[in-house]
């Protein structure tokens, strides 16, 4: 599975970006709009939710517990610094899709603990998308968690995420997880359908 994460440049807004992974055949869009009102976030909110529902596709918010109901979303992602995915549990209940994102797999081990369903695990590399990144985990990285995790028999799908590149698919499944998460790589492309449908093919179905 590949997850988009919105985002905007030069050329594309957040629902133009939505839109373009979408007709690429992505089916998971992330609205992340760091710094965004409420008003603007809902702005797009609002024709990304029915795009995604209009290609069957799911639809999560970042870090906006308090709006997944409003906006009809499928679920939320949560980090660090946002609410613990327990607490967001206990208000969203069990139908709601709770990811959250994990470092190390000690946070892997707490967001399996409090009920996520799926762990956002980065960054890969160095990525101008995020701020404040973690320390970079490259394959090695991936590698040593998706073995802790099944030494564990911990069970939840894993999403690689930072800075990933369609040539860097192949080695990055390989470690084991189970999705990618993008957003620079789809944008930055010549044209982002394109190079979208070249990711769903490489990360195929398993992913
Ligand atoms: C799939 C996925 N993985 C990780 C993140 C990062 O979330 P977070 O650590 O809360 O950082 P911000 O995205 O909120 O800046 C993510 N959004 N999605
Ligand atoms: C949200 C997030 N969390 C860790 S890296 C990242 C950004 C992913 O975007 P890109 O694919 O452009 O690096
Ligand atoms: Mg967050």
């Amino acid at each position: 599975m590949i997850q988009f994460i919105t985002h905007a440049n030069a050329r594309y807004g957040y629902v133009e970006g939505a839109q373009l992974a979408l007709e690429g055949g992505c089916r998971w869009i992330q609205l992340r709009m760091k710094g965004a009102t409420e008003a603007e976030f809902m702005e797009a909110a609002k024709p990304i939710g029915d795009l995604c529902r209009k290609h069957g596709a799911t639809f999560v918010l970042d870090d906006h517990v308090e709006w997944v109901e409003r906006t009809g979303a499928d679920g939320v992602h949560l980090g660090k610094n946002d609410m613990p995915v327990d607490e967001a549990r206990r208000i969203l209940g069990n139908d709601k899709i709770i990811g959250g994102t994990a470092n190390t797999f000690d946070d892997v081990e707490r967001l399996h603990r409090q009920g996520a369903n799926y762990i956002g695990c980065g960054p890969f590399r160095f990525t101008t998308t995020k701020k404040n990144l973690s320390p970079i985990l490259g394959l090695e990285g991936y590698r040593h968690i998706v073995e802790q995790m099944r030494a564990h028999h911990i069970d939840l799908p894993i999403v690689a995420i930072g800075g990933i590149l369609a040539d860097d698919i192949t080695s990055v499944k390989q470690t084991g997880v189970t999705g990618i998460a993008v957003s620079g790589a789809i944008l930055n492309a010549n044209d982002p359908v394109e190079e979208m449908q070249r990711f769903v093919g490489l990360v195929g179905d398993r992913g």
